[in-house]
């Protein structure tokens, strides 16, 4: 068996070796001549996976070791009968922890408390969901939007948009690219709705680039400039607006969802379907390919303030402003195209929130309860 693929996926020898000869690939130069001869193509969300990708080839099955899925035209591949597989929900703790870290060092530089704020959850599934039960638990206000549920599990609970908008200090859009229908996500955030956030509201972006009109987003920030905005996800990435790009207060390079963990548990996810899609055992078990984390556990004493004590544990994991102060570097060296994607292909080992154990001692009753609320395990030192 033949697998094309994409050459930043982490541990592809390991587990798709064993089911054939792998060509590795970088995932925008994946084209016709490269599927051809193959019988499975694995990406993550930078190949276009489309009739034509897949007119002349022997692809009888599509892996993407990512959560979305907006990049694989599905009518194409069921027209050919190709099986098709994502991985739900592999990286949206990486995601909620990036959101966490973005919120907690805007805070610290602005001098507000997190803990204090509304924040406003708009797609509620894998990701949102996880970031709000972290933020409940954190006794942080939380306002949810999302239509699609909301139609099928009742309106209690969730929020009209543009209710939302009002209501929220700090707006995350977690959606999935959507083009048409009832619940298009594209350009949800238009020129109105940029237009009418209150100053002082925080927008992140670690969903699509597409679901804001960045031309909108940067005439309010280049304008009134009242407003902050984080965004990790850009429209027409790599090649992003620069100028957009110099007004957000942090700008990554659609590297939210990319801890380590993560990213194996995608592809170890793709495994899993490859092999019931042959037919053949499974192979391993997902802490068979996830190695143990460097920084495994810290002590903490009982003497900071608690948003302060977070931001050390969190900082010891993640800290966003590395990433961040990497992509302005890099579109320095190189231009912001290329400079999007070297960061992303050289991005550095990231745990996730999960893999530390923070040890207190004394009784830090409400820090224990702040940090493992905020996704970290937490033990007591006698
Ligand atoms: N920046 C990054 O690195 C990453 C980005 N993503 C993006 O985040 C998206 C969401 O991820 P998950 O939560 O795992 O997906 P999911 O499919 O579990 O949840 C998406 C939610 O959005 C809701 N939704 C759909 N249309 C909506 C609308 N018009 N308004 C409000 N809500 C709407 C859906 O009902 C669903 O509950 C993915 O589709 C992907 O595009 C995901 C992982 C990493
Ligand atoms: O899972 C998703 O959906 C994402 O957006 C990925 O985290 C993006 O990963 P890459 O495909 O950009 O490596």
């Amino acid at each position: 068996m033949k697998l094309t693929v994409d050459a930043n996926i982490p541990a592809a020898e390991r587990c798709f070796g064993d089911f054939g000869s792998i060509t590795h690939l970088p995932g925008r130069e994946i084209s016709t001549a490269h599927v051809k001869d193959a019988n499975a193509l694995i990406v993550r969300s930078i190949t276009q996976v489309t009739a034509a990708l897949l007119a002349d080839s022997a692809v009888r099955f599509v892996g993407t070791c990512t959560i979305g899925t907006d990049h694989i035209d599905h009518a194409a591949l069921a027209e050919r009968g190709i099986t098709f597989a994502s991985a739900p929900g592999c990286n949206a703790e990486a995601v909620v922890d990036y959101v966490l870290s973005s919120l907690l060092t805007l805070a610290e530089r602005d001098g507000w408390s997190l803990l204090s704020r509304t924040v406003g959850i708009v797609g509620v599934g894998n990701v949102g969901s996880r970031l709000l039960a972290r933020l409940n638990a954190l006794g942080v206000n939380t306002l949810a939007c999302d239509p699609p549920r909301a139609e099928q599990e009742g309106e209690q609970g969730f929020e009209p948009l543009d209710t939302l908008i009002d209501r929220c200090d700090i707006l995350c859009l977690h959606t999935p690219l959507v083009s048409d229908g009832p619940h298009a996500t594209y350009q949800l955030l238009n020129a109105q709705r940029i237009n009418e956030l209150a100053p002082g509201t925080v927008l992140l972006n670690a969903g699509r680039g597409d679901c804001i009109d960045g031309l909108a987003l940067r005439g309010r920030l280049a304008g009134k400039g009242d407003i902050t905005a984080v965004l990790d996800v850009w429209e027409s990435e790599p090649d992003i607006d620069a100028g957009l790009r110099d007004l957000v207060a942090l700008a990554t390079p659609h590297i939210a969802g990319h801890s380590l963990d993560g990213k194996l548990r995608g592809t170890w996810m793709i495994q899993q379907a490859l092999a019931s899609h042959l037919g053949t055992p499974n192979h391993d078990a997902f802490a068979d390919i996830c190695p143990l984390p460097a920084l495994a556990s810290l002590h903490l004493q009982d003497a900071l303030p608690v948003e302060d004590a977070l931001r050390v544990c969190m900082r010891a994991v993640y800290d966003v402003r590395r990433d961040h102060d990497s992509l302005q570097r890099q579109a320095l060296v190189e231009g912001i195209k290329q400079g999007f994607d070297t960061c992303r292909a050289n991005y550095p080992l990231r745990r996730e929130f999960a893999t530390l154990n923070v040890q207190l001692s004394g009784s830090a009753v409400e820090l224990e309860a702040l940090l493992s609320a905020a996704g970290f395990r937490v033990s007591r030192l006698s």
